[in-house]
């Protein structure tokens, strides 16, 4: 069989930027094709130049038996092609039989009675199983009712390739359900249907092939009933889509930090971390929780850049920044609350005044001419000391940090990590050593920064803290991250047993003393499950764990 169309070599330049370049695309007749991509990819820059609307600045379009040379959208509706856009093009005062007939009196012939015309659109209607009222006004319909109209309109001009453009972006559910099965009659009476959308679901349900477009160029086309939805994600995205993302906790452009598969060597070169892929999205806290010295100080020293990478990609809203420096990275936006207040996170015999502007003393306010304004350093000083409850020495915000208490100290690193609004916030054991109100004053400052929309990393082997704080929960184990769950499944025994080194599927199904059922497989509380039926005995649970942690249990 050969295509109704086909696209060939397509290109098209806004001033030196390529919407679309060198796209080949093709459908078949009675083919529905999904036109997947991410916002911006040129999916409706492809459509336009098809339906019209665009002149392609290079390549050739062939439809239905011809080369075609469009001019206007009349003329690519005259050939036989419909757009149905997001925003409908229909006129609300006239009613559905005007709005079906507007602009087509010359081609049916003006003489045409309105009964018959009806008649006609009666037919069309019932023949792909939709319900319309001819004479009812468009301004009384539904969105659905109105996308009705919008179809049987161009079927009525006699459209073989229809293309629609986000249709179920203003649909309930139950109408997404009746438009897919009118799509399907349509295909199977032999018409073309292109889906513009950026819903993996709806490829899958309703497409025959997918052709996926990113940066304005073709990344694949494949047959739908051949792929999945983590394949299109990645010619979509072209990298694999986070665990935080695949089920469905954040979408792309809210994350902030992701890490792919990153290995690190520690000081004696044994591999501190493995394989390590994990992400945090804006407005969110992901708390990775482990006993100490399991790789936690690595991780959050790899992300900052205090440490380099082996191997694996760190990206940070999108940008690569692992071999970037420390200055680099936290100039994009990043608080680090580190492990060690004394040697990282303070230079002791400083001020708290100099303390609190140790990454910015170079920056206006701070600095002007070159000099030092000693005005601006005191009145930001005395502003966070007051905000941040410091309790000073006796010189006041001229107390050197040695003098103040733990509490006090984590309290100057805390205002000024976080008073930013950081893009990202890493905290590592941010509450160790410091007692209780000043550990509350602390989670109260890491919860409103997550509000704010920083994506807090949390890295704590204080359970309660990861528990009380923690959105996602990651367990660390000898530089592996053993699972991952939602707070709603927080179970301080089953991240007992992850710490000991068993994977979320293998610490579910192991028994926990006696009379303890184990675990069902409820990792995400929106009921995402492990399908894994490995058991361990009770010699694999409380025995030496082996080497490789992943390794332990095959499933
Ligand atoms: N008229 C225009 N002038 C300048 N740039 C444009 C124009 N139309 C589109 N672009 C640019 O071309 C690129 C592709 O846009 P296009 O609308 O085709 O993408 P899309 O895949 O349909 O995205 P979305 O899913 O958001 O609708 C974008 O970067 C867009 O800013």
């Amino acid at each position: 069989m050969n295509p109704i169309l086909k696209m060939t070599n397509i290109s098209k330049y806004f001033g030196t930027f390529a919407a679309n370049e060198g796209v080949d695309f093709d459908v078949m007749p009675g083919e529905i094709h999904a036109l997947l991509g991410e916002n911006g990819a040129g999916k409706s820059t492809l459509m336009n130049v098809l339906y019209g609307l665009y002149r392609p600045d290079g390549g050739e379009i062939w439809f239905d038996g011809q080369t075609r040379h469009f001019t206007s959208s009349r003329d690519a509706i005259l050939s036989g092609i419909g757009m149905i856009h997001q925003h409908f093009m229909l006129v609300p005062v006239h009613n559905v039989l005007e709005n079906i007939i507007m602009g087509m009196g010359k081609e049916k012939g003006f003489l045409i009675k309105e009964d018959q015309l009806e008649k006609e659109v009666l037919e069309i209607a019932a023949r792909y199983g939709m319900e319309i009222n001819p004479r009812a006004m468009v301004a009384e319909l539904s969105v659905g009712e109105q996308q009705r109209v919008e179809i049987v309109k161009a079927l009525f001009r006699g459209t073989k390739l229809l293309i629609m453009d986000e249709p179920t972006a203003v649909l309930t559910p139950q109408e997404t359900e009746e438009l897919f099965k009118t799509l399907r009659r349509m295909s199977d009476e032999g018409m073309s249907i292109i889906l513009i959308t950026h819903k993996l679901g709806e490829v899958m349900a309703v497409s025959n092939r997918v052709t996926v477009l990113r940066d304005g160029k073709v990344t694949n086309t494949v047959m739908t009933k051949d792929s999945s939805e983590y394949e299109l994600t990645r010619f979509m995205i072209g990298r694999e889509l986070s665990p935080a993302c695949r089920d469905g906790r954040c979408c792309a452009d809210k994350l902030v930090l992701e890490l792919e598969r990153v290995t690190c060597e520690g000081e004696l070169g044994n591999h501190t971390l493995e394989d390590v892929s994990l992400s945090v999205c804006s407005g969110e806290i992901l708390g990775i929780a482990g006993v100490d010295g399991n790789g936690q100080k690595e991780l959050a020293e790899i992300i900052v850049g205090l440490r380099g990478v082996k191997s694996g990609r760190i990206f940070l809203s999108g940008e690569e920044i692992a071999g970037k420096s420390i200055l680099e990275i936290i100039g994009k936006g990043v608080g680090y609350i580190p492990e060690d207040r004394h040697k990282r996170g303070l230079v002791l015999d400083f001020t708290i005044g100099e303390n609190l502007i140790l990454k910015d003393y170079s920056k206006k306010p701070f600095t002007k001419g070159g000099l030092f304004d000693f005005g601006q350093i005191y009145s930001h000083a005395d502003e966070m000391i007051k905000k941040y409850s410091i309790k000073t020495s006796a010189a006041g915000r001229d107390s050197e940090a040695r003098k103040l208490s733990g509490g006090n100290q984590q309290k100057i690193v805390v205002a000024r990590e976080v008073d930013k609004g950081p893009k990202l916030l890493i905290a590592v054991q941010p509450t160790r050593g410091v007692d209780i109100g000043a550990t509350e004053f602390i989670h109260k400052q890491i919860l409103k920064a997550k509000e704010n929309g920083t994506a807090v990393l949390l890295i704590s082997t204080e359970l309660s803290e990861i528990n009380q704080l923690s959105d996602r929960i990651a367990v660390i184990y000898k530089g592996q991250i053993m699972g991952e769950l939602a707070h709603e499944a927080f179970d301080e025994s089953l991240i007992g047993l992850m710490m000991a080194g068993l994977t979320y599927e293998q610490a579910v199904k192991a028994p926990r003393g006696a009379g303890e059922a184990p675990v069902e497989g409820n990792r995400f509380a929106d009921g995402h499950r492990t399908n894994q039926s490995n058991t361990l005995t009770p010699d694999q649970v409380s025995g030496d764990l082996p080497e490789n942690p992943k390794e332990q249990v095959s499933p």
